[in-house]
């Protein structure tokens, strides 16, 4: 079974604003209201792909209980949150106009005891499975909890993919993630550099895996992808053509793309050829990636194996 984990999940506003100006009144063209937060977004995209999945979380509030049916009402997907009896889950606004700008709050507040629970939870793991962490984490929680996480699973073989920044990543590595999928910007800031070119991008990437990450997808929004295999092979791939409609969740559907493609062939560039058409699809389409839209696109991904 595919668990995934989105310890802050969240009401998604999206809304198109033509040529937005800062400090005025500005009108919305177009709205939408979507369940949102990394994982949850994982597991939206898989059961599009027709794999199953059960999303771990916190909810808190109204719009916990919003973004509970939603993700059940409408995918089908049987959801196992933890509720939280104060506060409320975020909501996080994304707006596409001239740029596409984000808020993102900061969510409700988690204590031990949620924590224990959700710890309980874990428990039903077994060997084979695999585990998504994503996103970030209330401020309340300390930002090792991904690595704590990992810990508490070691003895089980569960295959963990981490896509998370800043020190939430890198304190995981050494516990040898399957896979992590830091975009170009994550990777910059992590290693306090700027990658001007694909060899950088490799060189920096490479250290992640020195580091211990089994894994590692990097992804370049427009640019495509760079994918260091575990086998030590490096491939890069653009981006298919296409408009972009929203690019929330992008990521979020390469991983799942990824995971889907490994599953059903275990075929790492299959993976990878999968990561690539199911982000670019989701950022051609106003909602998360459907099969039919990502099998459009694979024909159109074209990987290739960087030598060095
Ligand atoms: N403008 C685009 N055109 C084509 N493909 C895109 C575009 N943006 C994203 N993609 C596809 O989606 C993948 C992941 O995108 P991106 O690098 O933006 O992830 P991200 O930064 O993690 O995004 P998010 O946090 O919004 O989920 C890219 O590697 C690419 O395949
Ligand atoms: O604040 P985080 O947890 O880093 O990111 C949350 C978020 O921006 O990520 C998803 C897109 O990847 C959205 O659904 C959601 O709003």
């Amino acid at each position: 079974m595919i668990y995934t984990v989105t310890f802050n999940p969240s009401i998604d506003y999206l809304v198109h604003v033509d040529h937005f100006k800062i400090g005025e009144v500005n009108r919305t063209n177009s709205e939408k209201i979507l369940p949102g937060g990394k994982g949850i977004n994982v597991s939206i995209v898989l059961n599009n792909l027709g794999i199953k999945s059960i999303p771990f979380g916190f909810i808190a509030g109204f719009t916990g209980q919003e973004i509970k049916r939603r993700i059940e009402d409408d995918f089908g997907i049987q959801t196992h949150f933890i509720k939280i009896e104060n506060g409320y889950s975020r909501i996080n606004f994304k707006m596409k106009s001239d740029e596409e700008s984000e808020v993102n709050g900061n969510g409700p507040e988690i204590n031990k005891y949620h924590l224990n629970e959700f710890y309980q939870k874990l428990d039903c793991l077994e060997v084979g499975d695999i585990l998504v962490l994503s996103g970030s984490i209330p401020k309340c929680l300390s930002n090792d909890i991904y690595y704590r996480i990992m810990d508490y699973l070691k003895d089980k073989e569960v295959k963990v993919v981490v896509d998370a920044t800043g020190d939430l990543l890198l304190k995981v590595l050494e516990l040898n993630p399957f896979l992590i999928k830091p975009n170009k910007h994550e990777l910059e800031e992590m290693f306090h550099v700027k990658l001007f070119d694909k060899k950088d991008i490799i060189i920096y990437g490479k250290k992640l895996q020195d580091m211990g990450a089994k894994n590692i997808l990097i992804s370049m929004a427009g640019e495509g992808a760079i994918y260091i295999c575990e086998n030590g092979k490096v491939y890069m791939s653009d981006a298919p053509e296409g408009i972009v409609k929203n690019s929330v969740g992008a990521g979020d559907s390469m991983v799942a793309g990824f995971i889907a493609g490994y599953m059903k062939t275990e075929s790492y560039v299959h993976a990878f050829r999968m990561g690539v058409a199911t982000g670019s699809a989701s950022a051609f389409s106003e909602e998360l990636a459907r099969e039919s839209e990502v099998l459009n696109l694979l024909n159109e991904v074209h990987e290739v194996e960087y030598e060095y």
